[in-house]
């Protein structure tokens, strides 16, 4: 199996592909056996994420300087020859708004996904055009964390800026950029902007003029498949101590990598269900049906499929912070009973109810803080399962692939399993978005279809849990408050 590292370079390669995993809380560099999908080492590196109430922010320079520390200590770590490394991509947290000056200087911090502060601004557009057309248009409604509605909130809120804005990236193109110096996007992250048409796959020229924004300030968008979007530059080689001239593939959103490293899509599994647990709750399924719910986006897969995804704002921290405000370990908890905890810290995204904070229901004398904790839990994990339902998979009884940094723990699993009823599959590896961002590199590399290299890799096996039967006495009580609750958590306190 690929998921513990190598450390014997006896065994080294003869070729190794990087997978770079950009996401909100650190940047992950996996170096990769390019004939096997062994994963021979992981270096990591961690973010800043800044801001108050809705704010939320990341200076674009420290990923670029992250990405560096993590491939650096991957390449250490594995005792590999730089010399043997013949590829490298970066799949990155999506959405993220970089504002760039003429030399690819950042002129502000990113806004990151889950800055709320674009709601208003995303309520404009809908209503602008309506929620029917944009779906039509784009496959998505625009909510706070899509790219326009914060290029929307920066030229209202800090004009000057905006109108010093010689390019817009997203995180893991304007990292790409940095490694080629090409301003290239993929088919994938481009859906999560709410300017790109999965349809036509280009910018939709209406949408751009509605919001004041030109296709020259934006990446150009490769096609799908094994696409490079350049090559490494002698800058950025030595900036890593990797080969100059090494391929780079156009690289993806996280989703959309997670989605190449568990082999899903046309040349491997489609209508498989996966629920990532990190920073977001993501669910999604690489599938050929279109979506059409609110409560999902309509992304594009890499390669050419749909990835209709569903996407919370508070998942692993939010219950982290409910679990650190009652002092116990994240697993000292036990099914909530008659406490219901909607941890909508953040705001939220899904439901969309950006101005939310979290509401506790339920509580009795003789409800325990593991019952609470436990609650939070539930809450975080029905918010996810109801965008499940509404993804029109064609397999309705597949295992639910569980990913993310909370898919180590005890209790998400738990959780999961009571409120789905599903038989969960665990891949072994804890890296699937660096091991999909791999898979690019090396088709990048070889030509080869990534998904279908994922696959015989076999990256996303693991071990399967069978399913139990589903608590819905549970699911109806969350889903009760939360559908109560909606209306007065549309708005903040007075
Ligand atoms: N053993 C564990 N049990 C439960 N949760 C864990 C464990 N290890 C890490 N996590 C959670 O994983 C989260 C990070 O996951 P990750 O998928 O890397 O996040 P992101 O992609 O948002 O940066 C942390 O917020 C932490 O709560
Ligand atoms: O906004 C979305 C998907 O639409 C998020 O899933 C981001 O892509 C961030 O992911 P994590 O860093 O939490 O994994």
């Amino acid at each position: 199996m690929p998921s513990r590292p190598a450390r014997n370079p006896a065994t080294a390669p003869v070729s190794a592909v990087i997978g770079v995993d950009s996401s909100t809380q650190s940047t992950k560099a996996a170096v990769v056996d390019t004939a096997t999908g062994r994963l021979l080492a992981v270096g990591r590196a961690p973010h800043t994420v800044t801001g108050q109430g809705g704010a939320r922010e990341s200076d674009p320079e420290q990923w670029w300087q992250a990405l560096r520390t993590a491939v650096a200590a991957a390449l250490a770590e594995s005792g590999l020859d730089p010399a043997a490394v013949t590829g490298i991509a970066v799949a990155g947290q999506q959405h993220g708004l970089v504002t760039l000056d003429a030399e690819g200087r950042p002129l502000r911090p990113a806004l990151l996904w889950n800055d709320t502060r674009s709601a208003p601004q995303a309520a404009a557009l809908t209503a602008a055009l309506g929620g029917e057309n944009w779906l039509n248009r784009t496959g998505s409604v625009p909510v706070a964390s899509m790219t326009a509605s914060k290029w929307q909130w920066l030229r209202e809120n800090e004009p000057a800026t905006a109108a010093a804005t010689a390019a817009v990236r997203l995180p893991h193109d304007f990292l790409t950029e940095r490694l080629t110096g090409a301003a290239v996007t993929d088919p994938g992250d481009a859906s999560g902007t709410c300017w790109y048409d999965p349809a036509t796959q280009g910018y939709d020229p209406e949408l751009l003029a509605l919001t004041g924004i030109r296709a020259d300030m934006l990446s150009t968008v490769a096609a799908t498949g094994a696409t490079r979007a350049g090559h490494l530059t002698a800058d950025a080689a030595r900036a890593l101590g990797l080969p100059a001239g090494i391929p780079v593939a156009a690289g993806t959103g996280d989703n959309m990598a997670a989605a190449v490293g568990l082999g899903l899509g046309a040349e491997g599994l489609l209508d498989h269900p996966v629920v990532s647990l990190g920073t977001s709750g993501t669910v999604f399924a690489a599938t050929r049906n279109r979506p059409h719910s609110a409560l999902l986006a309509g992304f594009a897969a890499t390669d050419g499929t749909r990835l209709p995804l569903g996407c919370t704002l508070n998942c692993t921290l939010a219950v982290d912070k409910v679990a650190e405000l009652l002092g116990l370990d994240r697993e000292d908890a036990v099914p909530g009973g008659e406490a219901v905890l909607l941890p909508f810290l953040d705001g939220e995204r899904t439901p969309d109810l950006p101005a939310a904070s979290g509401l506790l229901h339920g509580l009795r004398h003789d409800t325990t803080r593991q019952q609470i904790l436990g609650a939070a839990y539930e809450g975080a994990v029905v918010a996810v399962l109801r965008a499940l339902e509404e993804l029109p998979l064609d397999a309705p009884d597949a295992p639910l692939r569980l990913i993310g940094g909370g898919a180590k723990g005890t209790m998400w699993v738990e959780t999961v399993r009571r409120l789905s009823g599903r038989a969960v599959i665990l891949p072994d590896s804890g890296e699937l978005v660096a091991l999909g961002a791999a898979a690019l590199a090396a088709g990048a590399a070889t030509g080869r279809d990534p998904v279908a290299l994922a696959t015989e890799w076999g990256t996303g096996e693991g071990r399967k849990l069978p399913a139990v039967p589903r608590d819905t006495a549970t699911w109806d009580r969350v889903t009760s408050v939360l559908d109560r609750a909606a209306p007065a958590l549309l708005t903040t306190h007075p």
